[in-house]
């Protein structure tokens, strides 16, 4: 498989004594939408927030096997330098209290740039990107707080794309929000894949249907299978994953 920018070998994860990944094996492709799909607890999120070591936050954890980032290994990186790299947007909204602008400045300026001309191209280039600019260029000033929920999913994934990441995370991104907001982040999604390359967990099988292009099927702190969408839900290989998706359990 042509250009693989993450690959997990034998990746086992503990919480404590707690064994929450078992020998995960999985690559990334660049510019794929890769799912998780899986039953609650099954340790989707717990694999996502390693891929950007999120999980270093959890303490009492321990980590065996390796993920490559583009052939570095993850845990002997520079957790800031990793998460420029690949960087996340959670389940609930959380923009920062303050500005539209300042939001989406705020990395930006954490990396050094300075000059308003420099920002200001940046803040309008992330929100084109998150499909958000034109409900937002009139009050740039105003609160992000003060936006939809759908709106501040919006303008978080905006924020993320300021840092030029060339992953982006997405732990259920959408669960949080109306049916027309979730179309119309599925539908940015399906536009960012173009540049980006997307992991997404989520809890809608017909979400990871429509906009994945793999879809990987964990249970129990295994990755039971994954494969190409259409043929996961087609064709599973595995018994235990055909009977998740004709709905047996889950
Ligand atoms: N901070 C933590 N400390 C201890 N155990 C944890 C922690 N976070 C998750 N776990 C456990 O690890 C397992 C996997 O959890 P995880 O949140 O990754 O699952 P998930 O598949 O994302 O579930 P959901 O779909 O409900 O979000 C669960 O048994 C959970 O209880």
């Amino acid at each position: 498989m042509a250009n693989k920018i993450i690959k997990a070998r034998d990746l086992s994860f503990y919480y404590g004594d707690f064994k929450a990944l078992k020998n995960i094996n999985i690559d990334v492709v660049k510019n794929e939408v890769l799912a998780f799909i899986g039953p609650s607890g099954c340790g989707k999120s717990t694999f996502l927030r390693i891929l950007n070591r999120m999980s270093d936050l959890v303490e009492g954890t321990k980590v065996e096997g390796s993920i490559t980032y583009n052939e570095q290994d993850i845990f002997s990186m520079d957790p800031i330098e990793l998460r420029k790299g690949v960087g996340m947007v959670f389940q609930k909204p959380n923009p920062f209290p303050m500005s539209i602008y300042d939001n989406i400045a705020y990395g930006p300026r954490m990396q050094g740039i300075k000059k308003k001309a420099d920002l200001d191209a940046i803040v309008e280039d992330s929100l084109k990107k998150a499909a958000i600019w034109d409900e937002v260029k009139d009050k740039l000033k105003k609160n992000a707080i003060s936006l939809s929920g759908g709106q501040q999913q919006r303008i978080c994934i905006a924020r993320s794309i300021a840092m030029n990441p060339e992953i982006l995370l997405m732990d259920e991104p959408t669960s949080a929000l109306d049916p027309i907001s979730t179309l119309k982040i599925e539908d940015l999604i399906n536009e960012l894949k173009k540049q980006y390359t997307i992991v997404i967990v989520t809890h809608n099988m017909q979400q990871a249907a429509r906009i994945s292009d793999r879809t990987a099927f964990f249970l129990l702190g295994e990755l039971v299978e994954v494969g190409p969408t259409d043929k996961l839900f087609d064709q599973p290989e595995d018994k235990r994953t055909e009977d998740y998706i004709t709905g047996r359990f889950g």
